[in-house]
């Protein structure tokens, strides 16, 4: 009788999971619509005049609000107002914001007084490129608010479950994303007239589904918050207060993750902006050959990040993995500055970018899921939105770095050094990170699931 009055939601298999299936759709969609344009580069050139460094201004324009500190308010907001609220604030900040950039490109706003204006000053930036910059900005605020409220709502619906798998596989099905827009995007432009407006407008669809699946998991949250009140379980009762923050910042583990964090991703995803074009000028092949030769590094982590998520959960070995993903990066960056130009061969190439995708894996996969065993429940929201605002600063700066050096220096060697000098200060973080563990004893190396 009181197993069957303190059964929750959450322990069903079938509702923990589409709970998760509901969430991870979610972000597949927002990761679609981060890269809708990214295959259309030459289009749009040719549709409303971008050229490269309009382009690049309009994807910077994603980070910027956050790296004004937005993700600070996005982490206060989520520990005030709770996942419910802030999932569907955010997804609907998504679907603004892509709305605003479908009008930006589209045929009609071209002709309107509006986009004269905006032609009128700042004359290199196109007005066209100055709306779609501006519902950028505001789908990034959406879209990393989500990231930060999706990985709190799995910490709260797999707390001592498979809660590494479902973080892995919300990666992998985000990861599933930019290989998919990457598939489509091309072909909706060229069925619609190679139109840059199609693509924009099917993305902006699926985020309205995108938000009404996080509409749907809200009900399943409110009816698990009720059980949680009623179970009278072991959640905190106390209330999140702005105060709170000084926790986060004078906690040393708290930032041995974030530095972590930042300098990881910084030699990934700026990695992953040149990796087209460093293939294409050591390989010497063409850019579509360069392009099929990377495409493989999404998708093993897709593959393997769920796979070394539930290896934590059962076995644990957390900061193992963050120590050996970091490893593995660096010989991998090394590789590329040193072996692939002496040695340029596709097949080789295809290896070091497999080898590293398997970094890309152990990273995220034991990345994300130690937050919520070093921070308390009621601040993971902030802790996890003050990560990100860190990492975002790393990944707003890192690419400007590498172009700079890229023109001084006229080569890729330089910029893989550097790439490979951040995977170095990961891994003494990672080295400090279990030393800590192992002195404080937050079970960093211990599995979620004890069986
Ligand atoms: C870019 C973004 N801030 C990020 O860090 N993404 C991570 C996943 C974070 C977990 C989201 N629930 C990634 O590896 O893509």
């Amino acid at each position: 009788m009181t197993e069957a009055i303190q059964r929750k939601l959450n322990d069903s298999a079938a509702a923990r999971w589409t709970a998760l299936v509901l969430i991870a759709l979610a972000m597949f969609f927002a990761y679609m619509f981060v890269d809708v344009m990214s295959p259309l580069q030459s289009l749009i050139e040719s549709e409303r005049g971008w050229d490269s460094g309009v382009f690049g201004t309009y994807a910077a324009s994603e980070y910027i609000l956050n790296v004004c500190g937005f993700l600070i308010l996005a982490g206060i907001i989520l520990d005030k107002c709770g996942i419910r609220f802030t999932g569907i604030l955010s997804t609907s900040l998504m679907v603004i914001g892509a709305s605003i950039k479908y009008i930006g490109v589209s045929d009609w706003f071209q002709a309107t007084a509006m986009c004269s204006w905006l032609d009128s000053w700042w004359t290199t930036l196109p007005g066209s490129a100055k709306m779609a910059s501006f519902g950028f900005m505001v789908f990034g605020c959406g879209c990393e608010m989500a990231g930060i409220t999706v990985s709190k709502a799995i910490a709260k619906w797999f707390k001592g479950k498979e809660m590494a798998l479902a973080m892995g596989l919300e990666m992998a099905i985000a990861r599933l994303g930019v290989f998919a827009v990457f598939s489509v995007s091309p072909k909706i432009a060229t069925q619609f007239d190679n139109s840059v407006v199609a693509p924009i407008a099917f993305c902006t669809v699926l985020l309205i589904i995108g938000l009404i699946n996080f509409i749907v998991f809200s009900v399943m949250d409110a009816k698990l918050d009720k059980q949680l009140g009623e179970a009278n379980s072991d959640e905190p009762t106390e209330e999140f207060k702005v105060s709170d923050l000084g926790r986060i910042f004078s906690s040393k583990m708290f930032w041995i993750v974030a530095l972590l964090c930042v300098l990881y991703y910084s030699a990934i995803f700026p990695f992953q902006r040149y990796a087209t074009n460093y293939l294409e000028v050591t390989l010497h092949i063409e850019k579509e050959a360069a392009a099929d030769l990377f495409r493989w590094f999404p998708i093993l982590a897709m593959i393997l990040t769920p796979v070394l998520g539930s290896f934590l959960d059962h076995k644990g070995k957390g900061a193992t993995m963050l120590m050996l993903g970091s490893l593995i990066m660096i010989a991998c960056h090394l590789s590329f500055a040193f072996l692939l130009p002496i040695y340029p061969n596709e097949w080789f190439a295809l290896l070091i970018i497999v080898i590293l995708g398997v970094s890309f894996s152990l990273v995220p996969a034991a990345l994300w899921p130690s937050v919520p065993k070093i921070i308390d429940p009621v601040i993971l929201g902030s802790a996890y939105s003050l990560i990100f605002w860190i990492q975002n600063i790393g990944l707003c700066f890192v690419p400007l770095i590498i172009g700079m050096t890229l023109k001084a220096t006229g080569g890729y060697l330089v910029p893989m050094l550097i790439f490979a000098s951040l995977g170095v200060l990961a891994l003494i973080l990672s080295f400090a990170l279990k030393a800590f563990d192992k002195k404080k004893g937050f079970g960093l190396e211990e599995p979620n699931i004890k069986e």
